[in-house]
């Protein structure tokens, strides 16, 4: 009889990070939900998964609702829940003097709502169980140091930082870890729209501001979707067990706590 496979969850499963998270997580052994408000290009994404059981859920993380449904449907088609990875995440580039409140207001449902709604999505999926799991979110280098130009961003990853930090003293009762990844430069198309809204504002050629961060790596290359997997794939797997309420910067050598 075939083992039954864990389950994750990844949201902002549909490019970028959370598509290298899934893939090294395929890779791992799980069974696989993807989860992103980009039907089209979860589908896509979902379908290139080929090694294991995936299934695509379009949603909007900022929806508490939803973010419940999926881990509900995650549970009843790829049977059970065992690592939720609250990947999806926006940028915004936007002198603290300008940021107006519908500016901060759609930073944070996103950055930190989606995160609360994760977490407490997968403990309340946990605690039903009756089994542990593990509650992985992404941060930043930006929840660790402010950036010019990033303040609702920087604070909205901050925020994530506390709220890791404040769940896994929560839940650590019930078996639950709660850590975070903090990744540095990644190649995806959050930076090719950071880039481009720094060009405008600042007049600078487009590349150089993504140039000027990279030139900053002590590693002297900018990171891959892979090089943050590597990371998400030890904190959801069993080495990790005895590790809760870190923020770990994954970053090539740029921020050293
Ligand atoms: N790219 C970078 O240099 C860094 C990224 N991060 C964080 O890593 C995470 C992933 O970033 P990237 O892959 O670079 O971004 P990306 O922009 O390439 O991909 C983000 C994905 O999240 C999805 N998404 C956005 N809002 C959503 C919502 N409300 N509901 C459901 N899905 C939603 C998008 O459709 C997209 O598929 C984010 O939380 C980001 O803040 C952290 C540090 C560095
Ligand atoms: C997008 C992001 O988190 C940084 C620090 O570049």
């Amino acid at each position: 009889m075939a083992t039954q496979k864990k389950v994750a969850l990844v949201t902002g499963g549909a490019k970028g990070i959370g598509l290298g998270i899934a893939e090294r997580l395929q890779r791992d052994g799980f069974a696989l939900a993807l989860v992103d408000m980009n039907g089209a290009q979860l589908e896509a994404a979902a379908a290139g998964l080929r090694d294991g059981p995936v299934i695509a859920i379009t949603a909007d993380v900022t929806q508490r609702d939803a973010v419940f449904a999926a881990v509900d449907r995650a549970e009843a088609e790829l049977g059970g829940f065992d690592v939720m990875i609250n990947n999806a995440g926006i940028a915004q580039v936007q002198p603290i003097a300008e940021i107006t409140e519908a500016e901060l207001d759609q930073v944070h449902e996103v950055n930190v709502k989606g995160v609360v709604w994760g977490i407490q999505a997968a403990a309340a999926k946990f605690k039903a169980r009756g089994h542990g799991g593990s509650i992985i979110s992404a941060a930043s280098i930006a929840a660790h140091d402010g950036y010019a130009m990033l303040g609702a961003y920087c604070a909205s990853k901050f925020a994530v930082r506390a709220l890791t930090q404040v769940a896994a003293k929560e839940f650590a009762a019930d078996g639950i870890t709660v850590n975070a990844y903090c990744p540095g430069i990644v190649g995806t198309d959050m930076w090719t729209e950071i880039d481009a809204r720094f060009a405008e504002l600042t007049g600078a050629a487009k590349g150089a501001t993504y140039d000027a961060f990279v030139k900053s790596i002590a590693l002297g290359r900018s990171e891959t979707p892979e090089d943050v997997a590597g990371l998400v794939s030890f904190l959801a797997g069993p080495d990790s067990a005895y590790m809760t309420g870190q923020c770990v910067i994954i970053d090539g050598g740029m921020v050293y706590r």
